[in-house]
């Protein structure tokens, strides 16, 4: 049986840390970070998201501003409010909650980030200096990955990683990631001729395709890590009327049968990725005044 790789205790130690962290940023130069999350109309899903943000913001002495947005505000407000969260010097990291409505343009608002406050690391200068192997921010999800894998497998050198899904916020920074951490990095994605077989040759296994439990036991190498990026809710008609449930991109029962360690949705990735965002915060903060965050303790 596959070790479960526990996401949730993962995140809240690094919440623990990093409010240490920002007390000390605190104590030592008076500076507050500060997260500001925009959220364009009512959809439920975004919602929670968002107000678990805010509240872990808060919880690990962050300052949180929420702007929330009815669903019919036209590309011209949300890139009117971004330019003052750029000039704000409160505010060190700004993150527009997608997918936003239709008659907005994301790729307008995320160019508009200033990039230095870009927590989601999805602005093409942040892109770009990861595929170039510069400094920039790195997007959540994948960063979140990263932290899991390194904790389970040490020095992921040599590797064999395949990741499945070619998305610009999972698949290919994460492929970045693990080609910069010396890995043997294979993207595979929907129109992959025989998906299983180049799936077998992984030692990292990461599936970000948005298909419920598409990526299958047999598909998986026995022993290799598994990284389930996938949120996907269901129908759950065994759990009431109208439930759903939450099941990852990865068939969990059949994959834990060849798998060495695996993540479990939910309880993965997902609570990893509000953590690293706090984490993105922290380094934004650091950066723009000037201060190192590898200087702050790690404790
Ligand atoms: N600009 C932007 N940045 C994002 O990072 C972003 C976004 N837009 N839009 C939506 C997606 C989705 N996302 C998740 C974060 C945490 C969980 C998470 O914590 N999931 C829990 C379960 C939560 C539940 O029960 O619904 C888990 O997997 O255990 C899920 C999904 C961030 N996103």
């Amino acid at each position: 049986m596959a070790q479960l790789i526990d996401g949730k205790t993962f995140a809240a130690n690094l919440r623990r840390t990093i409010a240490g962290q920002v007390a000390q940023l605190n104590r030592g130069h008076g500076i507050t970070p500060g997260l500001a999350v925009v959220l364009v109309g009512n959809d439920p899903a975004s919602e929670v998201y968002v107000r678990n943000k805010g509240r872990q913001t808060i919880e690990v002495g962050m300052q949180s501003f929420e702007h929330r947005l009815p669903q019919n505000t036209d590309e011209a407000q949300v890139l009117d409010l971004v330019a003052r969260l750029n000039a704000d010097p409160n505010v060190h990291g700004i993150l527009v909650q997608l997918p936003l409505p239709d008659q907005i343009n994301s790729a307008h608002v995320l160019a508009a980030i200033d990039p230095k406050k870009d927590v989601d690391g999805f602005h093409v200068i942040n892109a770009g200096l990861l595929a170039t192997g510069g400094k920039g921010l790195v997007p959540c999800t994948p960063l979140g990955c990263m932290m899991m894998l390194h904790d389970h497998l040490g020095d992921l050198s040599g590797l064999d990683a395949v990741v499945v899904g070619r998305s610009n916020i999972v698949g290919k920074p994460l492929a970045h990631l693990l080609l910069a951490a010396n890995c043997t990095v294979t993207i595979a994605h929907s129109r992959s001729r025989d998906l299983p077989d180049i799936c077998r040759k992984a030692d990292i296994l990461v599936a970000a395709v948005g298909r419920p439990r598409m990526i299958k036991g047999d598909w998986i190498k026995p022993g290799a890590t598994v990284i389930d990026v996938g949120i996907n809710r269901i129908p759950a008609p065994e759990k009431g009327e109208g439930k759903s449930r939450l099941v990852g991109d990865v068939d969990l029962a059949s994959a834990q049968k060849h798998a060495g360690a695996i993540t479990p949705v939910p309880g993965g990735v997902g609570p990893m990725t509000i953590a690293c965002l706090l984490a993105n915060t922290l380094t934004a903060t650091c950066r723009i005044h000037g201060l190192d965050p590898s200087d702050l303790d790690a404790r």
